[in-house]
Protein backbone atom coordinates (compact mmCIF):
# COMPACT_ATOMS: atom_id res chain seq x y z
CA UNK A 1 0.00 0.00 0.00
CA UNK A 2 1.65 3.37 -1.04
CA UNK A 3 2.01 5.97 1.68
CA UNK A 4 0.05 8.09 2.63
CA UNK A 5 1.32 12.09 1.67
CA UNK A 6 0.98 14.99 3.75
CA UNK A 7 2.15 18.30 1.73
CA UNK A 8 2.66 20.72 5.42
CA UNK A 9 3.10 24.61 5.81
CA UNK A 10 0.76 25.66 2.54
CA UNK A 11 -0.32 29.17 3.05
CA UNK A 12 -1.57 29.68 -0.97
CA UNK A 13 -4.08 29.01 -3.08
CA UNK A 14 -1.66 27.36 -6.02
CA UNK A 15 0.10 25.42 -3.76
CA UNK A 16 -3.10 24.01 -2.34
CA UNK A 17 -4.11 23.39 -5.64
CA UNK A 18 -0.96 21.77 -6.34
CA UNK A 19 -1.08 19.21 -4.04
CA UNK A 20 -5.25 18.34 -4.57
CA UNK A 21 -4.08 17.92 -8.32
CA UNK A 22 -0.94 16.06 -7.20
CA UNK A 23 -3.15 13.61 -4.90
CA UNK A 24 -1.78 14.45 -1.69
CA UNK A 25 -3.86 12.68 1.13
CA UNK A 26 -3.17 15.84 3.56
CA UNK A 27 -2.02 19.35 3.31
CA UNK A 28 -0.67 21.18 6.75
CA UNK A 29 -1.72 24.48 7.64
CA UNK A 30 0.39 26.23 10.65
CA UNK A 31 -0.87 27.97 13.43
CA UNK A 32 2.74 29.35 15.26
CA UNK A 33 3.25 32.96 14.25
CA UNK A 34 7.04 32.44 14.31
CA UNK A 35 7.17 30.49 11.88
CA UNK A 36 6.97 31.72 7.56
CA UNK A 37 4.43 29.36 7.12
CA UNK A 38 2.02 30.62 9.57
CA UNK A 39 -1.89 31.26 8.56
CA UNK A 40 -4.20 33.68 10.21
CA UNK A 41 -7.58 32.26 10.73
CA UNK A 42 -9.07 34.61 7.72
CA UNK A 43 -6.47 32.95 5.62
CA UNK A 44 -7.02 29.12 7.22
CA UNK A 45 -10.48 29.26 6.43
CA UNK A 46 -10.52 30.79 2.50
CA UNK A 47 -7.49 27.52 2.31
CA UNK A 48 -10.35 25.18 3.93
CA UNK A 49 -13.46 26.01 1.99
CA UNK A 50 -11.49 26.07 -1.33
CA UNK A 51 -9.74 22.39 -0.13
CA UNK A 52 -13.64 21.19 0.54
CA UNK A 53 -13.33 17.01 1.03
CA UNK A 54 -10.35 16.86 -1.69
CA UNK A 55 -8.27 16.58 0.68
CA UNK A 56 -7.78 16.24 4.80
CA UNK A 57 -7.21 19.55 6.65
CA UNK A 58 -4.35 19.10 9.49
CA UNK A 59 -3.62 22.18 11.81
CA UNK A 60 -0.29 22.36 13.17
CA UNK A 61 -0.16 23.95 17.00
CA UNK A 62 3.26 24.54 19.15
CA UNK A 63 1.97 24.39 22.54
CA UNK A 64 -0.93 26.45 21.86
CA UNK A 65 -3.62 26.82 24.76
CA UNK A 66 -7.06 25.59 24.30
CA UNK A 67 -8.85 28.97 22.25
CA UNK A 68 -5.75 29.35 20.00
CA UNK A 69 -6.65 25.70 19.13
CA UNK A 70 -10.51 26.02 19.37
CA UNK A 71 -9.86 28.97 17.03
CA UNK A 72 -7.78 27.01 14.19
CA UNK A 73 -9.89 24.36 14.71
CA UNK A 74 -12.99 26.56 13.94
CA UNK A 75 -11.54 28.59 11.23
CA UNK A 76 -10.31 25.91 9.39
CA UNK A 77 -12.90 23.08 9.85
CA UNK A 78 -9.27 20.61 11.03
CA UNK A 79 -9.68 16.91 10.15
CA UNK A 80 -6.91 16.19 12.89
CA UNK A 81 -4.95 18.67 15.64
CA UNK A 82 -1.06 17.85 14.92
CA UNK A 83 1.02 19.15 17.94
CA UNK A 84 4.63 19.95 17.59
CA UNK A 85 5.37 21.42 20.54
CA UNK A 86 6.50 20.02 23.97
CA UNK A 87 2.82 18.45 24.63
CA UNK A 88 3.32 15.92 27.40
CA UNK A 89 0.85 12.95 27.02
CA UNK A 90 -1.13 14.67 29.54
CA UNK A 91 -1.83 17.75 27.47
CA UNK A 92 -2.49 15.65 24.29
CA UNK A 93 -5.33 13.36 26.41
CA UNK A 94 -6.72 16.77 27.21
CA UNK A 95 -6.91 18.04 23.58
CA UNK A 96 -7.88 14.91 22.21
CA UNK A 97 -11.18 15.16 24.54
CA UNK A 98 -11.75 18.12 24.08
CA UNK A 99 -11.77 18.47 20.27
CA UNK A 100 -12.65 15.19 19.29
CA UNK A 101 -10.41 15.63 16.76
CA UNK A 102 -7.54 12.74 16.28
CA UNK A 103 -4.35 13.90 17.24
CA UNK A 104 -0.91 13.77 15.86
CA UNK A 105 1.61 14.03 17.88
CA UNK A 106 5.65 15.00 16.68
CA UNK A 107 8.54 12.70 18.30
CA UNK A 108 11.69 15.11 17.84
CA UNK A 109 14.41 12.43 17.51
CA UNK A 110 17.92 12.80 17.58
CA UNK A 111 18.83 9.39 19.47
CA UNK A 112 17.33 6.26 20.72
CA UNK A 113 16.34 7.34 23.73
CA UNK A 114 13.64 9.91 21.94
CA UNK A 115 12.33 6.64 20.58
CA UNK A 116 11.65 5.06 24.19
CA UNK A 117 10.07 8.67 24.81
CA UNK A 118 7.85 7.96 21.95
CA UNK A 119 5.96 5.01 23.71
CA UNK A 120 4.45 7.04 26.05
CA UNK A 121 2.69 8.77 23.75
CA UNK A 122 0.98 5.67 22.16
CA UNK A 123 -2.32 5.32 23.58
CA UNK A 124 -3.57 8.88 23.83
CA UNK A 125 -2.11 9.93 20.12
CA UNK A 126 -3.52 9.03 17.13
CA UNK A 127 -0.61 9.45 15.17
CA UNK A 128 3.28 9.54 15.98
CA UNK A 129 4.99 11.90 13.37
CA UNK A 130 8.89 11.16 13.53
CA UNK A 131 10.76 14.37 12.83
CA UNK A 132 14.29 15.30 13.50
CA UNK A 133 15.16 17.07 16.67
CA UNK A 134 15.92 20.95 15.89
CA UNK A 135 18.88 22.79 17.43
CA UNK A 136 18.08 23.94 20.95
CA UNK A 137 18.75 27.41 20.07
CA UNK A 138 16.78 26.74 16.73
CA UNK A 139 14.27 29.41 15.69
CA UNK A 140 11.27 26.48 15.39
CA UNK A 141 10.78 23.00 16.15
CA UNK A 142 10.51 21.88 13.01
CA UNK A 143 10.08 22.68 9.32
CA UNK A 144 13.92 23.61 9.43
CA UNK A 145 14.52 20.51 6.47
CA UNK A 146 16.49 18.47 9.06
CA UNK A 147 16.41 14.81 8.99
CA UNK A 148 17.45 12.51 11.39
CA UNK A 149 19.50 8.89 11.45
CA UNK A 150 16.48 6.51 10.27
CA UNK A 151 18.07 3.53 11.30
CA UNK A 152 16.39 4.99 14.65
CA UNK A 153 13.30 4.03 13.54
CA UNK A 154 14.59 0.37 13.06
CA UNK A 155 12.85 -0.87 16.39
CA UNK A 156 10.04 1.18 16.39
CA UNK A 157 7.13 -1.58 16.69
CA UNK A 158 4.13 0.62 17.68
CA UNK A 159 0.72 0.21 18.33
CA UNK A 160 -0.19 3.46 17.04
CA UNK A 161 -0.13 4.99 13.13
CA UNK A 162 3.02 6.71 12.50
CA UNK A 163 4.89 8.84 10.23
CA UNK A 164 8.26 10.35 8.69
CA UNK A 165 8.86 13.80 8.91
CA UNK A 166 11.83 15.80 8.44
CA UNK A 167 14.39 16.90 5.90
CA UNK A 168 12.04 14.94 3.49
CA UNK A 169 11.99 16.15 -0.43
CA UNK A 170 11.17 14.70 -3.98
CA UNK A 171 14.88 13.45 -4.03
CA UNK A 172 15.05 11.03 -1.20
CA UNK A 173 11.59 10.73 -0.44
CA UNK A 174 11.10 6.96 -2.02
CA UNK A 175 14.55 5.95 -0.71
CA UNK A 176 13.06 7.08 2.66
CA UNK A 177 10.05 5.31 2.44
CA UNK A 178 12.05 1.88 1.43
CA UNK A 179 14.32 2.54 3.98
CA UNK A 180 11.61 2.97 6.60
CA UNK A 181 8.34 1.42 4.83
CA UNK A 182 6.41 4.85 6.84
CA UNK A 183 3.37 4.88 6.28
CA UNK A 184 2.95 8.31 5.93
CA UNK A 185 5.65 10.80 4.74
CA UNK A 186 5.10 14.49 5.62
CA UNK A 187 7.09 17.39 4.50
CA UNK A 188 7.63 21.66 3.97
CA UNK A 189 10.46 22.86 3.12
CA UNK A 190 11.29 20.13 1.12
CA UNK A 191 8.94 21.38 -1.68
CA UNK A 192 9.92 24.99 -1.37
CA UNK A 193 11.43 27.54 -3.44
CA UNK A 194 12.36 29.07 -0.25
CA UNK A 195 11.04 29.26 3.27
CA UNK A 196 7.49 29.46 3.21
CA UNK A 197 6.80 29.81 -0.42
CA UNK A 198 5.99 26.46 -1.73
CA UNK A 199 7.06 25.59 -5.38
CA UNK A 200 4.10 23.37 -7.06
CA UNK A 201 6.50 21.88 -9.47
CA UNK A 202 8.22 20.40 -6.46
CA UNK A 203 4.98 19.37 -4.58
CA UNK A 204 3.83 17.39 -7.53
CA UNK A 205 7.17 15.71 -7.64
CA UNK A 206 7.10 14.61 -3.87
CA UNK A 207 4.05 13.52 -4.71
CA UNK A 208 5.12 11.39 -7.97
CA UNK A 209 8.14 10.19 -6.18
CA UNK A 210 6.24 8.69 -2.75
CA UNK A 211 3.73 7.11 -5.36
CA UNK A 212 6.22 5.09 -6.82
CA UNK A 213 8.03 3.85 -4.04
O1 LIG B 1 6.83 24.23 9.02
C1 LIG B 1 6.96 24.96 10.02
O2 LIG B 1 7.16 26.19 9.91
C2 LIG B 1 6.92 24.36 11.38
C3 LIG B 1 6.91 25.19 12.46
C4 LIG B 1 6.85 24.68 13.74
C5 LIG B 1 6.81 23.31 13.93
C6 LIG B 1 6.83 22.45 12.86
C7 LIG B 1 6.88 22.94 11.57
N1 LIG B 1 6.91 22.12 10.46
C8 LIG B 1 6.84 20.70 10.46
O3 LIG B 1 8.12 20.12 10.64
C9 LIG B 1 8.17 18.87 9.95
C10 LIG B 1 9.42 18.79 9.10
O4 LIG B 1 9.52 19.85 8.20
P1 LIG B 1 10.56 19.84 7.00
O5 LIG B 1 9.99 18.97 5.93
O6 LIG B 1 11.85 19.30 7.52
O7 LIG B 1 10.67 21.25 6.54
C11 LIG B 1 6.91 18.78 9.13
O8 LIG B 1 5.97 17.99 9.83
C12 LIG B 1 6.40 20.18 9.12
O9 LIG B 1 5.05 20.14 9.03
Amino acid sequence: MPALIKICGISSVDALDAAIEARADYFGMVFFPPSPRHVDHHAASALAMRAGVRIGRIGLFVDADDNQIAEGVQAARLDAIQLHGEETPARVAVIKERFGLPVWKAIPVASEKDMGAAAAYEDVADLLLFDAKTPRDAALPGGMGLRFDWNLLGRWRGRSGWGLAGGLSPLNVAGAIAETSAPLVDTSSGVESAPGVKDPQRIRAFCEAARKA
